[in-house]
């Protein structure tokens, strides 16, 4: 089953073929209960594809071909080098195809064109290519006990590991998963969101096309009640990655409770403070804090959704804001078109529950100072919107919203506002904007969560570990942390004359 995508815009002219039916065993096939799922547009609401929706007998098969290349060709048979090779591989045929993947996030997704290429397939590139580097690079260590022994530890690959994916960046978030996992021999199994799997799908054709063996990735569409459940339940499944809400991220985690233990890595919600001190850079500072919040149309986990401004600059703030938010809402539109920056909502599902959240806001008696509602008449677009007169117990400053909306809040000291910042079951990102380097540092260390950016907004890196305090997640992502959570560590004790 595949589908043809004809495109004629500025950003992409052509036409762009996807399979359709799920990736198992290195082989295109239907799943075993004939399902399927239509994919929309959220630009416009209408549908660009049919897509099949697997089931629990798809992710055992599945697990049984990734077992099979575990034990065969890859995992402990392969070497590192082979491994990296296979995974750089894949890197360039990503750059060699970045634009259809940009179109395919932007058509699916609803991301500007030039966004999704500059940063989802761009960082996606980046993330594989990291991993790759360091696929011949892990390693044990010896370990000193005594002279009649010897002790050292190996990093061993789990075997067969299962990975459920978001719709907020779908080629990103595959790209964050498959990278470490490949790089220390894992075999896969993907769930991507059930909204967004044409990047994914057209993922596994370079997957064919770079070489790896067969069963090494298996990607199955399909709902999270049916397939990822299945895969959080899986008995043969030793590592669960998981990125989404924190709602279903505890599921995963019960899942693993009620079946083998399976060692569970969590990517969840976030409520991210920005904390504007007077003594910041105002230009510079509202550029940083336009795109931590407004970012992918406040899809994002690290969104700074929660932006804390000091007294002394409150009003400056405001008054340089507003504009900032109202030219991006005069840029919103055709993702497509060359000028927008701000996209639609990513499903009629998304849109609902801020919409929820923006009328919440206003029934608290919070003030709509921009925004505040639908944008045009067609698709899932929200005006970025800005709240002021809010108070910390509000639904919109507690709970993630996952949307383009701020709430803006004044503080008066230092102490105040990490007390306000850490104010929240969450702890994934803080932005902080100071001109004052110990401030900068001192607040940074200070904030409860796994990321802190001063002077700079949402600039994830491979190469640096990411993931949450709290209730935003458990483990890292990224850098050399990643190959943590993605090997266990053996212990090997050998007796070298050790008579006893
Ligand atoms: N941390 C992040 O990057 C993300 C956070 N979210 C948060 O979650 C909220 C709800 O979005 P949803 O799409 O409903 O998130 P979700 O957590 O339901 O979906 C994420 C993934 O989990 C799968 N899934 C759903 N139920 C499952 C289950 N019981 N077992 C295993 N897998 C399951 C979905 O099919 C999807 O692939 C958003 O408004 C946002 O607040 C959503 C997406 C990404
Ligand atoms: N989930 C990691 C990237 C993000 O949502 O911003």
């Amino acid at each position: 089953m595949s589908t043809t995508i004809e495109l004629n815009n500025t950003a992409y002219k052509g036409s762009i073929s996807v399979k359709t039916n799920l990736f198992i065993d290195g082989k295109w096939v239907d799943p075993a209960k004939p399902d399927t799922i239509d994919v929309v547009n959220p630009a416009t609401g209408k549908k660009i594809a049919t897509v099949s929706v697997g089931d629990k007998a798809d992710v055992n098969l599945a697990v049984k071909a990734a077992q099979k290349a575990y034990k065969t060709s890859w995992g402990l048979k392969t070497p590192g080098w082979t491994r990296g090779k296979l995974l750089l591989k894949l890197a360039d045929l990503l750059e060699r195809d970045q634009d259809q993947f940009a179109a395919l996030e932007s058509l699916n997704a609803g991301k500007p064109f030039h966004v999704a290429k500059a940063a989802d397939v761009a960082g996606s590139i980046r993330c594989i290519r990291y991993f790759g580097g360091w696929a011949d690079k892990i390693h044990g260590s010896t370990i000193e006990t005594t002279e009649q022994r010897l002790a050292y530890t190996r990093h061993e690959p789990f075997g067969v590991v299962g990975q459920i994916i978001p719709w907020n960046f779908p080629l990103l978030m595959l790209s964050w998963k498959v990278g470490p996992a490949l790089a220390t021999g894992n075999c896969i199994v993907l769930k991507p969101s059930e909204m967004t799997p044409l990047s994914a799908l057209k993922f596994c054709e370079l997957v064919e096309e770079a070489g790896f063996p067969p069963g090494v990735v298996n990607i199955i569409t399909g709902y999270g009640l049916t397939v990822g459940v299945a895969i959080a339940e899986h008995m043969e499944i030793s590592k669960v990655a998981f990125t989404g809400s924190t709602l279903v991220g505890r599921k995963v985690l019960e899942a693993s409770a009620r079946t083998n233990l399976k060692v569970v890595t969590l990517e969840l919600g976030g409520k991210s403070p920005s904390i504007i001190f007077d003594d910041c850079n105002l230009e510079q500072t509202i550029k940083w804090v336009l795109q931590a919040m407004y970012g992918n149309m406040g899809q994002s986990c690290v969104a700074g959704s929660r932006v804390f401004v000091q007294e002394g600059i409150y009003d400056e703030f405001i008054a340089k804001f507003t504009p900032a938010v109202k030219a991006l809402s005069q840029a919103t539109g055709d993702p497509f078109h060359p000028d927008t920056q701000h996209g639609p909502q990513a499903s009629q599902v998304q849109f609902d529950r801020i919409m929820g959240y923006i009328n919440a806001g206003k029934e608290a008696g919070a003030t709509v100072h921009l925004g505040g509602d639908r944008h045009g008449t067609e698709g899932f677009f929200i005006q970025p919107t800005i709240f002021t007169d809010v108070t910390m117990d509000m639904k919109i400053v507690k709970e993630e919203i996952f949307g383009p909306v701020a709430a803006i809040l004044k503080f008066k000291t230092e102490e105040e506002v990490i007390a306000l910042a850490n104010d929240t079951v969450y702890g994934l990102s803080a932005y902080v904007y100071s001109d004052n380097t110990a401030r900068s540092h001192r607040v940074a260390h200070a904030i409860e969560s796994g990321s802190v950016f001063v002077n700079l907004a949402q600039y994830t890196d491979a190469a640096v570990p990411f993931g949450g305090y709290k209730s935003s997640g458990i483990g890292r992502e990224h850098g050399e942390y990643a190959l943590e959570t993605y090997t266990q560590v053996k212990g090997v004790h050998i007796n070298l004359g050790m008579i006893i």
